[in-house]
């Protein structure tokens, strides 16, 4: 076992066989509490009320959801797909999750094979953090980092995708400092990154969202290194609501702005962020705070969950197949459609 496996022991996805056990998201950091889905119909549910989350980890849940559904109602097998689909609509790690389940039924795959198809789905996303880590660190420099949202192993696999990033930094004395902005309005960085940090003793500080822009003015920062829900063919990348702003103030202050992300959460058919949906949950999110109501009533409110930032912003992709620095349509087409004519 070596020093970053010993750190690295949160997993918030475990099959039991014949049921999914979640790590619920929506209780940490103050309770560790497991739900546990028999149905499709569940994990969707899980899904959307963010008891899972994180882009990788959607996806891997899904592919489980299929294996309930092939296991417990074969009869309704598409319904259940066109279910889990629906569940949230910008990690497009879901919808390629859902695709390589529905490739294995349409080559009359059974539950084994399902079973089997999901259970490389999560393995694969661990190398693939382990990989970015490796890959993500050596670019760093300086020691000061910021993140944004939750990218670490509650949101994927395991070790995480940024937070993998920050944590192989860490292991090789490069990353010194991590600031977590807290992500307004479900705290993901507070509840989840820190919690995750503070685990593995990392030197870390929360800052209020609206701080990102005072903070890297001050120099402690060298570099953002953020997750990413779906990665547009000219490297456009949709990420957290939050995001866009955090690399128009990394530009501005000359720090580098990283995006991490499994292979999985690249969508070549999409041409570019505009073309990326972007959820909007319910206007009760933001009008309070973890359950506390703190808007007049009558108020209403406005809550995109994600942004788009645009490639020009980004000064290096880290997927597992390797960096992309400056990323465009050509660069990315390189890794992502080699041989294909442009
Ligand atoms: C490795 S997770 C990458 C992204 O999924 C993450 O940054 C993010 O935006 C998560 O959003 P969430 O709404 O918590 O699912």
């Amino acid at each position: 076992m070596t020093e970053l496996d010993r750190h690295d022991t949160i997993r918030a996805v475990h099959w039991l066989g014949d049921r999914l056990r979640l790590l619920d998201q929506r209780r940490l950091p103050f309770e560790e509490v497991f739900i546990e889905c028999h149905s499709a119909a569940d994990v969707a549910q899980a899904i959307k009320d963010l008891a899972v989350r994180g882009a990788p980890a959607i996806g891997i849940a899904a592919a489980w959801g299929v294996v309930l559904a092939a296991q417990h109602t074969p009869q309704i097998l598409s319904d259940c797909l066109r279910l889990l689909r629906a569940s949230r609509p910008t990690a497009v790690n879901l919808m390629w999750a859902l695709e390589r389940m529905q490739g294995v039924i349409d080559q009359g795959g059974d539950v084994a094979r399902l079973t089997e198809e999901a259970r490389h789905i999560q393995e694969e996303d661990l190398a693939a953090n382990r990989r970015m880590g490796e890959l993500g660190a050596s670019l760093l420099s300086g020691g000061g980092v910021m993140t944004h949202c939750n990218t670490g192993s509650l949101a994927t696999a395991g070790f995480g995708t940024a937070l993998g990033v920050i944590r192989s930094g860490f292991a090789k004395g490069k990353v010194s400092k991590v600031y977590a902005g807290e992500t307004r309005p479900w705290l993901q960085g507070a509840r989840l990154t820190m919690y995750e940090l503070v685990r593995d003793g990392i030197p870390a500080q929360l800052i209020a969202d609206s701080a990102a822009a005072y903070l890297m003015r001050s120099g402690a920062v060298q570099w953002v290194i953020v997750g990413a829900d779906r990665i547009a063919a000219n490297g456009d990348t949709a990420n957290k609501i939050g995001t866009y702003q955090l690399a128009i103030a990394a530009r501005h202050h000359g720090v580098k702005f990283m995006v991490v992300a499994p292979s999985s959460t690249v969508d070549m058919a999409t041409a570019d962020g505009a073309g990326i949906e972007i959820e909007l949950r319910d206007a009760s999110e933001l009008l309070g705070v973890s359950g506390t109501r703190t808007v007049v009533d009558g108020a209403s409110a406005w809550n995109p969950v994600f942004d788009v930032t645009p490639s020009s912003l980004i000064d290096a992709i880290v997927t597992e197949r390797g960096i992309i620095e400056r990323p465009d349509r050509k660069s990315m087409a390189a890794v992502f459609r080699p041989g294909a004519a442009e």
